[in-house]
């Protein structure tokens, strides 16, 4: 339905987006995951004909949006990052604000604005002013104004940054219902692994501007099939341990954090009483061993030897 064909963004000499291939089919809720300046949001941006690309196409349909973006703008709907809100008009008052915008009048405004509140939950404060809503209901009803055109097509900015958990968690509901009640196709950008991972029915990872991984979870975690993560925590770190582990030939990687050491190593291999003796040596004392099924964060983690966090 909507395909990315070598899309490229440059910003005087810096690839913010670099040869981005990407399709979405109807239906679908597609993650795009990537650390802060990964280039989402500027992809986000040429594809909503925001920002022309440097290079590349935007598909809709199988035709070129570039010049034309017409029936493309007409079923999407984008939430973005920043609210955009005006303070001190009250929920309702916003939305038919937006809602005349998008030429919604008289009693299909009214009756859109009411499914729209019901469905973000928030018809008992509709007639109160933005300035007293929390950071979660403000970013609700962003989604909310999104919605009132009925687009096929949602794509979510990073939703989520900087809200409290029982609202980010009544938002990735919210996102769930919609397409799976209303079949509302969804572009869901975030650095969250979780939440990619509880959403999304496939995923692209970008970095630096690139593309470095892209297929359905479990294509994705399928990077990582001969590989298995430890973890091992504990209250401080001796070097000897941290050493012997590094020099371990069998071991893949070792990544150190304040209390967590992630280890990888070959599938096949255990390493579980090896570790305790290392640490009995260094005299060391554990809180625990685990042995992790791999998460997105790990297929991260390896394509980048980063970790995706802030
Ligand atoms: N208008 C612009 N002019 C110059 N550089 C830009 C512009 N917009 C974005 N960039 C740069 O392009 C790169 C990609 O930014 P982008 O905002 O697309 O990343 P992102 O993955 O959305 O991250 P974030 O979550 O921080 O927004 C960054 O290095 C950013 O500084």
């Amino acid at each position: 339905m909507l395909e990315l064909v070598d899309l490229s963004k440059k910003f005087k000499q810096m690839d913010a987006v670099k040869n981005l291939n990407m399709f979405i089919e109807k239906g679908e809720i597609i993650g795009l995951l990537g650390p802060n300046g990964a280039g989402k949001s500027t992809a986000i941006s040429m594809l909503s004909s925001l920002i022309e690309p440097t290079k590349g196409d935007v598909r809709f349909q199988n035709k070129s949006m570039i010049k034309h973006p017409a029936p493309l703008r007409k079923v999407i709907g984008v939430v973005p990052q920043e609210i955009a809100l005006y303070e001190d008009l009250t929920a309702e008052e916003n939305m038919r604000f937006f809602g005349r915008i998008y030429r919604l009048r008289g009693t299909q405004l009214k009756k859109k604005i009411d499914e729209v509140l019901e469905q973000i939950g928030l018809t008992d404060r509709r007639k109160d002013i933005v300035k007293t809503f929390s950071g979660g209901m403000k970013r609700r009803l962003n989604i909310g104004v999104a919605m009132l055109h009925d687009p096929e097509i949602i794509i979510m900015d990073e939703p989520t940054v900087g809200i409290d958990p029982q609202s980010r968690n009544y938002i990735l509901e919210t996102v769930k219902r919609l397409n799976k009640e209303k079949q509302m196709t969804v572009l869901y950008t975030s650095h969250y692994m979780e939440e990619v991972e509880f959403l999304c029915d496939r995923i692209y990872i970008m970095d630096k501007g690139n593309l470095i991984a892209s297929g359905t979870k479990d294509e994705i975690k399928r990077i990582l099939s001969a590989e298995k993560t430890i973890s091992i925590q504990a209250e401080r770190w001796n070097d000897e341990f941290i050493e012997e582990l590094k020099q371990n030939p069998t071991v893949n990687r070792v990544t150190v954090g304040e209390k967590e050491i992630t280890v990888i190593i070959p599938k096949e291999v255990n390493m579980f009483s090896a570790i305790i003796r290392m640490a009995e040596n260094a005299d060391m004392e554990l809180h625990s061993v685990d042995v992790q099924t791999p998460t997105l964060e790990d297929v991260f983690l390896h394509l980048t030897g980063r970790a995706l966090r802030d």
